[in-house]
């Protein structure tokens, strides 16, 4: 497994909302829009946390895959390259120590 298995899988979100196919879970939800995509996106999350909470190892991966999908399907529907997101993590794994800043961050909410 490497990160070209994130791209792989991109490609094809891609491809299901450039060319619909029968029986495809992605066009269903390119179909339905962005709110269903939105609803998608906040249930995985939950899910995710519920699971990782429960201290379940196995379900908690699972959950991070579905909502790992789910995501990128919000992207497409968005427009948004997962190269943007790649390079946002690689130019914020350039700076280390973030501690601080974080917490200056979190005092303002
Ligand atoms: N990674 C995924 C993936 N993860 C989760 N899911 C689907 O997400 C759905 C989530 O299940 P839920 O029970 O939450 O939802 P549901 O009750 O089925 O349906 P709704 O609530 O959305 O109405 C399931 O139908 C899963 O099959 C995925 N569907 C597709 N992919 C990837 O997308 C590729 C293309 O899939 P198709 O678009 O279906 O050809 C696949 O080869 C995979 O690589």
């Amino acid at each position: 497994m490497n990160d070209s298995v994130l791209q792989e899988l991109y490609q094809v979100v891609l491809g299901r909302k450039s060319t619909p196919r029968e029986g495809s879970y992605t066009c269903y939800l390119f179909d339905k829009g962005l709110d269903k995509i939105l609803k998608k996106v906040g249930e995985e999350c939950s899910e995710t946390i519920i699971a990782a909470k429960n201290g379940r190892q196995e379900e908690t991966v699972g959950e991070i895959s579905d909502l790992i999908y789910h995501l990128m399907v919000m992207m497409a529907q968005q427009n948004i390259p997962l190269e943007a997101v790649l390079e946002e993590l690689s130019r914020r794994s350039q700076k280390i120590g973030n501690l601080k800043q974080m917490k200056s961050v979190d005092r303002e909410t």
